[in-house]
């Protein structure tokens, strides 16, 4: 079953600049999907539709069976309780004068999640490789690697069963990024991840299915082991021969 529809979905900035037309897919749940489209081609946009941040000037998109609409409190309000994300900068994305502690804990507090606050959080650190000490450190005390470890830990700290990453590991170098790549894979056992990236090579490495965009709309969607062997589009052909080295 789906977890996520998206139908027909239509945004542009103004009247002039449409960026997104008629894009439509869906995510299993369980699924791992990637979205990969060159610098420009919507996908932060679509990613800030799919959170309930922009509203679609056409189209709808659905979570189990709801419609998203920003506009409904109730719905954002269970909506962000299901689904969580995660975005490119580490340092920008974690407030510098909080500790590790409420950031991880920012969810639990304001979504008022019952429980052990503390402990779900030494969980969540647990999880993403962090030791239980990180919780009384402020963010700058920390690397880019580590930084982005703190902000997957806020995205599962209440348990969500989506999460969103918005070139999530472009901003690490090369063998930090292949260690986050490899702490999604083992977090995406137990939910449903959308991987936005420009890198096809990351995405390929994380993700079962793909979309590929270009200029706003979809070229190209499938299983990622049939478009990375017979690419349709010319599209994703240049993506792909722009992938220095596929990862095994
Ligand atoms: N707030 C905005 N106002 C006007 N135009 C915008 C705005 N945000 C994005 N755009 C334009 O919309 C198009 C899609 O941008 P978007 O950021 O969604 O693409 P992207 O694929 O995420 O690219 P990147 O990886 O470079 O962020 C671009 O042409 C961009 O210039």
């Amino acid at each position: 079953m789906s977890m996520l529809e998206i139908a027909n979905l239509r945004f542009g900035y103004g009247r002039e600049k449409t960026v997104l037309e008629d894009v439509s897919f869906s995510v299993r749940a369980g699924a791992n999907l990637g979205i990969v489209g060159e610098s420009g081609s919507g996908k932060t946009t679509l990613l800030r539709l799919l959170l309930g941040l922009s509203r679609p000037q056409g189209g709808t998109i659905s979570f189990d069976g709801e419609t998203v609409d920003a506009a409904d409190r109730g719905f954002m309000r269970r909506y962000r309780r299901k689904v969580q994300a995660v975005f490119q900068d580490p340092y920008s994305s974690l407030d510098p004068r909080q500790k590790v502690r409420d950031i991880i804990g920012e969810p639990l507090a304001s979504l008022s999640i019952p429980g052990d606050h503390r402990q779900m959080v030494a969980a969540a650190l647990d999880e993403v490789g962090l030791d239980e000490s990180a919780m009384e450190r402020l963010p700058h005390q920390f690397s880019g690697g580590q930084r982005q470890r703190i902000a997957i830990a806020r995205a599962i700290v209440a348990r969500p069963k989506m999460v969103l990453a918005d070139e999530a590991v472009s901003a690490l170098d090369l063998s930090t990024r292949i260690r986050i790549v490899e702490l999604f894979k083992a977090l995406s056992e137990s939910l449903t991840l959308v991987f936005v990236s420009h890198d096809l090579g990351v995405v390929a490495a994380l993700c079962e299915e793909i979309v590929i965009l270009e200029a706003g709309r979809i070229v190209e969607q499938g299983r990622t082991s049939e478009i990375l062997r017979a690419p349709a589009h010319p599209y994703t052909q240049r993506l792909l021969a722009s992938v220095p080295r596929m990862p095994a």
